[in-house]
């Protein structure tokens, strides 16, 4: 079966952008699908030029800016600068109009050199490359536009059955409207009414800007109305009388926490998992750094490690990675509680990379090296990641985390 290429187009304030103006064109696409004899092939969100003089109207640059932001989860809704770029206010139809004839250029690709490039951008890539044949450009809208076709001197009657007749309309059903009985009580509607499809959106949502921009002004939190990134844009630029926010994000690690009522019998025991950031990592640190090293003119003896236990390591559950030898063998370093190493003589020789770090070295050392050092077997690995070992320091002891758990 034949089914009509279709481009739906919003306009409207979108002062600012609101979840439910995405959500219309999901809809609204499910709605035809379902239909059978049609395909969506794109979407198109046009806002209304600054002079067409709605009270609080935020400029059209932040209104584009802030829907740019609002279409990047989407990968066919496109955002039309056009009206904005105009010297005054157009009429709907006229939007229509344009939008429609570039689309027939690019499509027939008569006149391609007379678009200007900004006019093309809007046009989804894979409208672009592949489509062919005829492509419909509708209008989208809540059924309070539809309404709006009723208030006196706004709209040119001559301009509806254009709108209606010519391209057709998408309504989707919004709270306080009745399309179908709107329609009904209109002849030039029911005329047309083959060209409206009415979508009723059974999950209602009211989300309005009207009622967004209230909220702003009242500090109140718009998360889950509005995309997030379009909720900082307004912070940021501190539009719609947005004061800074009400209400502050805990850090992560306090927000898993946050809601959680300590009995007196709780024992508070601090993770024993390596959190990245207080993760030793004595791999990457000087010990096994043969810039370091060299720079310095000098091996580099247990004390660094010390050092790095002692500086970086401030509590049971913090983690410390050493480094494995090729040879399959690792060292664990450590003090002993209390007991005091005679390790400054004990040298680790430079290695000039993690992965080249000398087996010798430790045999030389191993006599030397007494509660302080122990070693195990290790599966042989070619590169630093691989062999690197994680320490849990905790109250009982030193854990060794690697592909098998040891107490050590
Ligand atoms: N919750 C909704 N349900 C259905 N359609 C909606 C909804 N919100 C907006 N629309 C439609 O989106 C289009 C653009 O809307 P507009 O920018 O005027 O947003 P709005 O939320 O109606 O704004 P305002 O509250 O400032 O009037 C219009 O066709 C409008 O009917
Ligand atoms: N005569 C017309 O073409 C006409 C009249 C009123 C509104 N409109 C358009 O309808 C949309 C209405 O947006 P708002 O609901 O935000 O007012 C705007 O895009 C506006 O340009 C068109």
């Amino acid at each position: 079966m034949h089914s009509t290429k279709v481009v739906l187009l919003a306009c409207g304030s979108f002062n600012p952008p609101t979840n439910m103006h995405l959500r219309m064109f999901e809809i609204a696409r499910d709605h035809l699908h379902r239909l059978g004899n049609y395909v969506v092939i794109g979407g198109l969100i046009s806002p209304t030029h600054d002079s067409y003089g709605k009270s609080g109207l935020e400029s059209s640059t932040h209104r584009l800016e802030m829907l740019r932001l609002a279409v990047l989860t989407s990968n066919w809704v496109k955002v039309s600068d056009w009206e904005c770029r105009q010297d005054n206010w157009s009429r709907t139809r006229l939007v229509l109009q344009h939008h429609q004839n570039t689309l027939n250029s690019l499509l027939n690709s008569n006149n391609l050199n007379n678009i200007n490039e900004d006019d093309l951008k809007w046009i989804p890539e894979n409208i672009r490359k592949e489509c062919t044949g005829p492509v419909q450009v509708k209008l989208l809208c809540g059924g309070d536009l539809l309404e709006s076709f009723a208030v006196p001197n706004l709209w040119h009657e001559e301009d509806i059955a254009a709108i209606v007749g010519q391209h057709g309309l998408v309504v989707i059903t919004r709270e306080n409207s009745n399309p179908l009985k709107f329609i009904y009580e209109s002849d030039l509607l029911t005329r047309y009414m083959a060209n409206i499809i009415i979508v009723t959106e059974w999950i209602r949502n009211e989300i309005s800007s009207t009622r967004i921009r209230r909220a702003l002004r009242r500090s109140e939190s718009v998360k889950y109305l509005i995309p997030d990134i379009v909720i900082n844009y307004i912070h940021t630029n501190g539009l719609y009388g947005s004061k800074a926010e009400k209400y502050i994000e805990f850090p992560p690690l306090q927000q898993s926490t946050i809601f959680l009522t300590p009995s007196p019998s709780d024992v508070v025991i601090e993770s024993t998992s390596p959190v990245s950031n207080s993760c030793a990592a004595i791999c990457g640190a000087a010990l096994f750094n043969p810039q370091s090293i060299n720079n310095n003119n000098k091996n580099l003896s247990i004390d660094t490690v010390d050092n790095i236990l002692n500086n970086s390591l401030k509590r049971p559950g913090q983690a410390v990675k050493v480094i494995t030898e090729e040879s399959g063998k690792h060292k664990v370093i450590r003090n002993n509680m209390g007991e005091v190493c005679d390790v400054k003589k004990k040298q680790i020789s430079a290695s000039k990379s993690c992965t080249d770090f000398n087996v010798s070295t430790k045999e030389q050392n191993k006599e030397h090296l007494h509660a302080s050092e122990s070693y195990m077997d290790l599966k042989a690995s070619k590169n630093c990641d691989e062999n690197l070992i994680k320490f849990i320091f905790t109250n009982h002891g030193i854990q060794v985390i690697s592909d098998f758990e040891t107490i050590v």
